[in-house]
């Protein structure tokens, strides 16, 4: 059956969701049914975004930099360090499909480079899929992964570890000839075995048409509705990043909000005295027990 659960309601206990695979994508691509992706972090996050049954894919985004460890942009975010992070979000995970970005450096010096940091994912990190920015030149990359069983996930449009080349974060595909080069790179990759394709940052006809012209699901973030599923970095949609917003996110919650007041008002609270309070967050002594506990005291000379 490939109809798609229905969320829980409020009074029933959360029905269990079958691991996601490559099948159930599949299945929700040809019935048309908008496949659901999140970035996690660490085992938090994962148990976040593992907490709706309409999650499908977790992605480990290596805006994991920006987000999680303060860097600038995610070109000096290592290997090791997503490694680390993959596993955290491995534990946390229950039925959604798990892919980890390869960072910047991971894959582009050689195949072979690609082959054995991939592997060190799927055997570290615990992943069951990687995905890489790039266009039709990393298809060879591709091609290999595939061949040695690592599902590939292509990433086109706008690819944040080139930002310094492009002088920024800048919607792709705007003229006629990058929006052929969008598609030539999406067929491309198609053909050297990727299971889908991330598109972000296109105008939304042409997020429409790739998806359109592809036998693979698109996931898009800026690339509007038209694509076979969405995915945003969960600090975005949960309103708890306070960097900068693009235009494509939409907060979902306000967990800054509700965190930092709930920071001052337990800092505000340890300043006045009221917390902790003496009785029900406090432990206590037998009275007899600390009796003879301050006459030993005594006895050492430490009290009079
Ligand atoms: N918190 C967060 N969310 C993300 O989506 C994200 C990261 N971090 N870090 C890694 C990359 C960087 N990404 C970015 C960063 C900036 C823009 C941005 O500023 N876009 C402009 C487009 C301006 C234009 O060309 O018209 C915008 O205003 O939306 C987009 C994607 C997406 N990724
Ligand atoms: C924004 C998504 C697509 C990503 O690649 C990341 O989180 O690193
Ligand atoms: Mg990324």
């Amino acid at each position: 059956m490939s109809v798609r659960p229905q969320p829980p309601n409020a009074n029933q206990p959360p029905i269990p969701r079958k691991k996601v695979t490559l099948n159930t994508l599949n299945t929700l691509y040809k019935n048309k049914t908008p496949i659901s992706m999140v970035t996690a972090y660490d085992y938090p996050t994962a148990l976040a975004a593992s907490s709706s049954i309409l999650t499908d894919l977790i992605l480990v985004g290596d805006s994991l930099a920006q987000v999680c460890l303060g860097y600038p942009s995610t070109n000096e975010l290592t290997l090791d360090e997503v490694i680390h992070h993959a596993r955290a979000v491995a534990r946390g995970t229950t039925h959604p499909f798990t892919i980890a970005d390869m960072p910047f450096g991971s894959y582009h010096i050689s195949v072979e480079q690609a082959v054995t940091n991939a592997i060190r994912l799927v055997k570290e990190g615990r992943v069951e899929s990687v995905k890489l920015e790039g266009g039709a030149e990393v298809a060879p990359i591709v091609r290999k992964l595939v061949e040695v069983g690592i599902p590939v996930m292509s990433h086109i449009g706008l690819q944040p570890q080139k930002h310094i080349s492009l002088s920024g974060y800048k919607v792709q595909g705007k003229t006629v000839e990058s929006a052929r080069k969008l598609i030539e790179d999406a067929l491309t990759l198609q053909d050297a075995g990727a299971y889908s394709t991330l598109v972000e940052a296109v105008p939304k006809e042409l997020g429409a048409y790739v998806t359109e012209k592809l036998r693979i699901p698109t996931i898009g973030i800026g690339a509007g509705p038209g694509t076979s599923g969405q995915v945003l970095v969960i600090d975005d949609l949960l309103g708890s990043w306070s960097g900068h917003k693009a235009k494509f996110v939409r907060r979902f919650a306000n967990l800054k909000e509700v965190r930092d007041s709930g920071i001052h008002s337990y800092a505000e609270a340890v300043r006045d005295g009221s917390f902790p309070n003496p009785e029900s967050e406090s432990y206590t002594m037998d009275s007899e027990e600390w009796e003879r506990f301050l006459a030993s005291e005594r006895r050492e000379g430490r009290l009079s």
